[in-house]
């Protein structure tokens, strides 16, 4: 089973599947009179139907037990998804290229340092959130709207991945 290698998560990483959120490295420009920076449109919310909505909600989310085998992946074809840790804990990202299938020798592992938030766009692979704390809130900006929004896939026997951040 190949071991996936946790990679430091960065904006140039992570660009085939999304957007990183964070201030480090990020332009600005200045705005309340000089007393706040604007980071402005880091990411932007996808959704594909007139009707659809962009949502904000929270996800308080358990840790799985790790080291974790990586049996499924998901997607969400009709809207983007973005994590933003509300707690600044660490956090675990898994993810294959948009495609009909995620390629199980493509999928990528990366660790927020928990300043950093994350947005799948539409159609990326992942795995459902994985926190490294017990529990992790996250603040959760994706799309709410009609029809299917998550196909699951889940692999063969054979392509199955290890996820171990204790190595
Ligand atoms: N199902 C759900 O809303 N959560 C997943 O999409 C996830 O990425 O955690
Ligand atoms: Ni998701």
């Amino acid at each position: 089973m190949r071991s996936l290698t946790i990679e430091p998560l960065s904006k140039e990483a992570f660009a085939p599947f999304g957007d990183v959120i964070e201030t480090d490295g990020s332009d600005f420009f200045m705005i309340n009179n000089g007393s706040t920076r604007r980071y402005h449109k880091l990411a932007s919310v996808e959704t594909a139907q007139p009707e659809d909505q962009a949502i904000i909600s929270i996800f308080s989310a358990e840790s799985l037990e790790m080291p974790l085998i990586i049996r499924m992946l998901e997607r969400h074809p009709l809207g983007s998804q973005a994590f933003i840790p509300l707690l600044g804990n660490p956090f675990l990202i898994v993810v294959a290229p948009i495609g009909d299938v995620p390629v199980s020798g493509s999928v990528r592992a990366f660790l927020s340092n928990g300043r950093q938030g994350i947005n799948y766009h539409r159609g990326v692979w992942h795995h459902p959130v994985l926190t490294i704390e017990k529990r992790d809130d996250f603040l959760v900006v994706d799309r709410s709207g009609s029809g299917n929004n998550c196909d699951e896939h889940f692999f063969n026997e054979d392509e199955l991945l290890l996820l171990n951040p204790h190595q």
